[in-house]
């Protein structure tokens, strides 16, 4: 689940490289393995700086300084294809046709294809295991058809629609072509999101596309809309040019991104993250309430900081049992699940939350997070719960069981990998040592986000279901993917990792 960003500004002598930089800070939590920005300045000169690492530590004043020109593209990297190299951080780049930079949010279903295609039919060099550099190199050789000494939108909106026949899976993408503009589009089923915004200024419009409206707003950038699937918006200093270049395919957005990826505050296809998760909090009651019926002893509602604040919340209050912040979080370590390697996640657990005595001690507690999936977290709090004295300890997710992997731009490829694979709750319960785990139902799920915008039809909840939406999942590619990105497949593939590819020049 990674961050994307493209600006241009309406003033051709300004920067973009501080709101690409503040935008991908406000996007961090969707990525935590590496980042990156290009710019492009006088005479269409492309300017760099990517590598591993949280936005504060790739960047530093002075490559901040160097990063000239008044458009470019940046990215936050949560890998969920290839490795975590420092090679496959984002933007890439190819020169030709045009100059293109271009970073990717989601997953391709046909990476494999692709890859033979680019090598064998349009004889593409791919210098890295990710799928986004296929992508690139998709736009580029549509691109290239054209045979044209320069591009113009409908060259590039034709280029765009043949990409959506050729591509599946998960893609929001911001592109650049170097000295034209920048360009936003989603994948057909609008499983990842993306945002476009405007500020006025005394020159006319900024722009700027991002993953969530929350990144936008924080930097003055109004009137968001979202980018629809199948939607292409090209932006240049001139106008802006939108075009709906497929219909007729089912909309999807990944339920995941309201209940644990995008921050709360932002809206996502005309959904409010925050109000989803009331919601979901809401609904989270009245399954714990069934699940009791007249032998609820809950003494307190505590939550797993920090996403399931929210619904922890509102799911005391429709209880009316009393909701206590019981563990502390250390605000200096990342989101958990996105780390990479099972021992790194397990470690910082115990380094990020910390029990407090005074509110377990004797007390029959109800934790409530928004979903449990390998159950790294679940299995560690439940035992610092038990160890300041918890008498009884119940777990409640706010989404149902996670039983199937994702395959759209989530890293858990892993059936093995997931608690809930091949157990029912009572088993669950057991393997995380609680008294009792209670799942919100996957209808009541769907009903938080979806009231939020009925026009909306359908979600992807593939994790919970294993109805994969673009219909080219089988058994087949899970083993496959399974093969791939195992626990055990990545930390070899993460041995590999100081090797810094060609375009990199990260320097500090
Ligand atoms: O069952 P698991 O494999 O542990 O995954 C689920 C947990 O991971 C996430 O927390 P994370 O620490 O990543 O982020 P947060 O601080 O936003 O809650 C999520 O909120 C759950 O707490
Ligand atoms: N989480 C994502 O969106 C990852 C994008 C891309 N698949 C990569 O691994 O770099
Ligand atoms: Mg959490």
């Amino acid at each position: 689940m990674c961050g994307i960003a493209a600006v241009i500004l309406a003033d051709p002598r300004g920067m973009a490289c501080p709101d690409l930089y503040e935008g991908l800070g406000l996007l961090q939590h969707r990525g935590q393995d590496a980042a990156g920005i290009v710019t492009c300045g006088p005479k269409g000169r492309l300017f760099q700086c990517k590598g591993n690492g949280m936005v504060r530590d790739v960047f530093d004043d002075n490559q901040l300084l160097r990063l000239y020109g008044s458009l470019g593209v940046g990215h936050v990297r949560y890998p969920t294809a290839g490795s975590s190299s420092m090679s496959e951080a984002q933007p890439f780049y190819v020169n030709s046709p045009y100059g293109i930079t271009f970073a990717h949010n989601g997953n391709l279903t046909n990476a494999r294809e692709l890859r033979v295609f680019l090598d064998k039919i349009a004889h593409r060099h791919i210098n890295t295991d990710s799928d986004s550099e296929l992508l690139l190199n998709i736009l580029a050789n549509n691109l290239q058809k054209t045979g044209k000494f320069r591009v113009n939108e409908e060259d590039i909106f034709t280029a765009i629609k043949d990409l959506y026949e050729q591509c599946r899976g998960a893609y929001a993408c911001v592109a650049m072509v170097a000295g034209f503009g920048i360009i936003g589009f989603r994948d057909p089923h609008g499983i990842r999101p993306l945002v476009l915004g405007r500020r006025s200024t005394s020159e006319g419009y900024d722009y700027m596309f991002a993953s969530e409206s929350a990144a936008l707003e924080a930097l003055g950038f109004t009137d968001c809309e979202d980018v629809k699937p199948g939607e292409a918006v090209i932006i240049t200093r001139e106008k802006v040019t939108r075009r709906q270049l497929v219909t007729g395919k089912t909309m999807a957005p990944c339920i995941f991104e309201f209940v644990y990826f995008a921050r709360q505050d932002s809206i996502i296809d005309g959904i409010s993250v925050y109000k989803a998760r009331l919601a979901m909090g809401e609904a989270l009651a009245r399954q714990v309430v069934k699940t009791f019926g007249d032998s609820m002893d809950i003494d307190v509602v505590i939550p797993v900081p920090d996403t399931s604040r929210v619904a922890a919340l509102q799911c005391s209050h429709t209880l009316n049992i009393l909701y206590r912040e019981g563990f502390n979080r250390n605000r200096y370590v990342g989101r958990t699940f996105i780390m990479p390697g099972q021992q790194t996640r397990r470690k910082n657990v115990r380094r990020k939350l910390n029990a407090m005595a005074l509110e377990f001690h004797g007390k029959n507690v109800l934790l409530v997070d928004d979903s449990i999936v390998r159950g790294t977290t679940s299995k560690e709090i439940i035992q610092m719960a038990r160890d300041a004295g918890a008498k009884k300890v119940y777990f409640a997710s706010c989404s149902p069981a996670i039983r199937y992997p994702n395959v759209y731009g989530i890293d858990m490829p892993s059936r093995k990998e997931l608690v809930a694979h091949g157990r029912n709750d009572d088993e669950i319960a057991q393997e995380i040592g609680a008294d009792k785990v209670i799942y919100q139902k996957q209808d009541d799920l769907v009903e938080s986000v979806r009231h939020y915008n009925p026009s909306i039809e359908k979600f992807d909840t593939a994790v919970f279901d294993s109805c994969y939406v673009t219909g080219d999942v089988d058994d087949a590619y899970m083993d496959y993917i399974e093969g791939e990105r195992n626990d055990e497949s990545m930390t070899a593939l993460a041995d590999d990792n100081d090797c810094v590819g060609l375009h990199n020049n990260f320097v500090k």
